[in-house]
């Protein structure tokens, strides 16, 4: 794993460099293998980034894009990853539906919902169940809490190691999230972090010794290449280079 701090001045620098470094992503996967493929995180933090992507001349058929977690709600839900991404993003460029992969979340039980995106995935990446197959790059956001994409301290959802993805809990309302060693699995992980609010997790999360299951996002450490972009209000306490 190489692991790459850039603390960048503010919001907006913030969001500049990290569409910069998806950007030659997009660039290196289609060159070698022809598709990109990207997991996209919800919250607030990422749609100013959407927005800097759809205004961009892409191969749209050549992207395809999944969301790393999801609430269980439906698609026209103001609180649903899907619709945010959609407005910031997916209904302002030519891309096609085949290429937009959404979290179900219309299942009477939110596990079938997980099982369903799961099988989705192996379609799409031809892996077997037990096979963790690479994403290009799975965008990440972090909670105060340390969270990320849908796996919230203590809760169940990161005990889960033998699947892609599973139920993810927040104040008992249920998710759908992708599971840590799936997001483990990606060629590129990018969080992209803002805000002093998060400082305190952030702290935690680069301490020599801290707890997993209350800080999860130390649970990212993917095989591949591990970004932390973050804004100045949250990152000005870190060391920018960890090797
Ligand atoms: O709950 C969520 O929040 C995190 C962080 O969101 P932010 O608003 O603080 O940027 C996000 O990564 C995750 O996808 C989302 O479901």
């Amino acid at each position: 794993m190489s692991t790459k701090i850039e603390v960048l001045g503010d919001q907006t620098t913030l969001i500049a460099r990290a569409l910069e470094l998806i950007l030659s992503k997009i660039e290196i996967a289609i060159k070698e293998r022809g598709q990109f493929t990207i997991a996209l995180s919800g919250g607030s933090t990422p749609k100013p980034l959407y927005e800097a992507i759809s205004s961009q001349k892409l191969p749209w058929d050549k992207i395809h894009v999944f969301w790393g977690d999801e609430r269980y709600v439906a698609p026209e839900h103001p609180d649903s990853n899907q619709l945010m991404t959609r407005r910031a993003w997916l209904d302002r460029v030519d891309i096609g539906p085949g290429n937009i992969h959404p979290i179900p979340t219309d299942e009477a039980d939110p596990a079938m919902a997980a099982a369903k995106y799961e099988r989705h995935l192996q379609e799409f990446f031809h892996s077997s169940p037990g096979e963790f197959p690479p994403l290009d790059v799975n965008l990440l956001g972090m909670g105060d809490d340390g969270h990320t994409a849908s796996l919230f301290p203590h809760t169940e959802a990161l005990k889960v190691t033998d699947k892609l993805i599973t139920v993810g809990n927040k104040d008992a309302n249920p998710r759908i999230t992708f599971t840590y060693p799936f997001i483990n699995s990606a060629r590129c992980v990018i969080f992209v972090v803002a805000g002093a609010n998060k400082r305190p997790a952030l702290a935690q999360v680069f301490a020599p010794v801290a707890d997993e299951l209350t800080y999860p996002s130390r649970l990212i450490q993917p095989e591949g290449e591990l970004w932390w972009l973050l804004d100045a209000a949250a990152g000005s306490d870190l060391k920018k280079d960890a090797g």
